[in-house]
């Protein structure tokens, strides 16, 4: 949801939110909401603000303009401690190399206020469900990358926040890990409720985590919204993808008359196209078998996140 839900339904929002290094603007003029027990991926290039977004939502950069909303509270400089202790972040801060993996948590742990015996449970839990129950008295100097990596989020998620904030939590993840991380967040979306707000460049299969994305072009958000309602407003007629055998450019053509609009072929000799609503695939099947082209697959075309992030960047950089 963006802008969509009822007051008490949204955990965060940002209004005109805008910051400048010096002379050049980082984001300009940033306005959205998210949606209680939501997930929101924002992307965008390098460079493009996500971090900087980041920051600013979580107040750890004060904004040249406008405001930030979270749960219920305006971000204030008088806000912000009580605020933090409901929100997790997942920061750039150094882990503490030469102390274990419980004692990095612990110190944490108890930066946040937590009890001795709640951050023992939580770490048990945490570590569980990292993987790393079994390195929990490894210094983290002795950690791998992607071991760090997840300790990072493991210290975000140690205080069950309400709103979580990480950044680009599966960068240098093993594919079984990163798909491990991804089931813990949305298991936290679905028994606390947790909204989780993150930063990513890995995009694909990230519908299956991600109710809504934005992408920032330049500080700008070019797109945002409820990823299925982007989907269909940008590709609101059902693709398909066609194989066949030899030559695909007499096929293309046949392709294009029926469907009466653009028909593209990929390196790989593939056909690909859409159908006008109430129209059929079956009649570009047949008026293809009528003239003899050889099919060896008509497949339909899921478009996705990636899909739409790259018409969102071609689209922002030829405007
Ligand atoms: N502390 C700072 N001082 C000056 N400029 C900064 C600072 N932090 C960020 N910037 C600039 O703001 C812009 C946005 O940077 P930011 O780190 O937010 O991008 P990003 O989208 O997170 O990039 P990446 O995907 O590479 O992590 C960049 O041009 C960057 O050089």
């Amino acid at each position: 949801m963006v802008g969509s839900a009822p007051e008490s339904a949204v955990a965060l929002s940002a209004s005109g939110l805008t910051k400048r290094f010096g002379e050049r603007e980082a984001v300009s003029a940033l306005t959205l909401s998210i949606g209680t027990g939501r997930a929101f991926g924002l992307l965008g290039p390098n460079g493009a603000g996500k971090t900087t977004t980041v920051r600013l939502l979580t107040g750890l950069l004060a904004a040249t303009r406008g405001e930030v909303t979270l749960l219920g509270e305006r971000l204030t400089p008088a806000t912000a401690d009580r605020l933090r202790s409901r929100i997790g972040v997942q920061t750039d801060t150094e882990l503490y190399l030469s102390l274990s993996v419980r004692d990095n948590l612990r110190y944490w742990g108890e930066l946040y206020g937590l009890s001795a015996g709640r951050i023992a449970r939580r770490t048990g839990d945490v570590l569980d469900g990292l993987g790393l129950a079994g390195r929990i008295d490894s210094p983290v100097g002795e950690l791998s990358k992607g071991m760090r990596q997840k300790l990072s989020v493991g210290r975000a998620i140690l205080h069950e926040p309400e709103l979580l904030f990480l950044d680009e939590p599966t960068a240098g993840l093993d594919p079984e890990a990163s798909e491990d991380l991804i089931a813990l967040l949305k298991g936290m979306i679905r028994h606390a409720h947790t909204t989780v707000v993150m930063c990513t460049h890995q995009l694909h299969g990230l519908e299956t985590l991600c109710d809504d994305i934005g992408v920032l072009i330049g500080g700008r958000l070019a797109a945002c919204g409820e990823v299925s309602q982007l989907l269909r407003e940008r590709w609101p007629r059902t693709r398909y993808e066609i194989e066949i055998q030899g030559n695909p450019d007499a096929a293309r053509q046949t392709i294009g008359a029926v469907v009466n609009g653009l028909v593209e072929t990929d390196p790989a000799g593939r056909i690909h196209f859409s159908i006008a609503e109430g129209q059929s695939v079956a009649t570009v099947v047949s008026e293809l078998v009528t003239r003899g082209v050889p099919i060896t697959a008509v497949v339909p075309e899921q478009p996705t996140i990636q899909d739409l992030y790259f018409a969102t960047i071609a689209e922002g950089v030829l405007t």
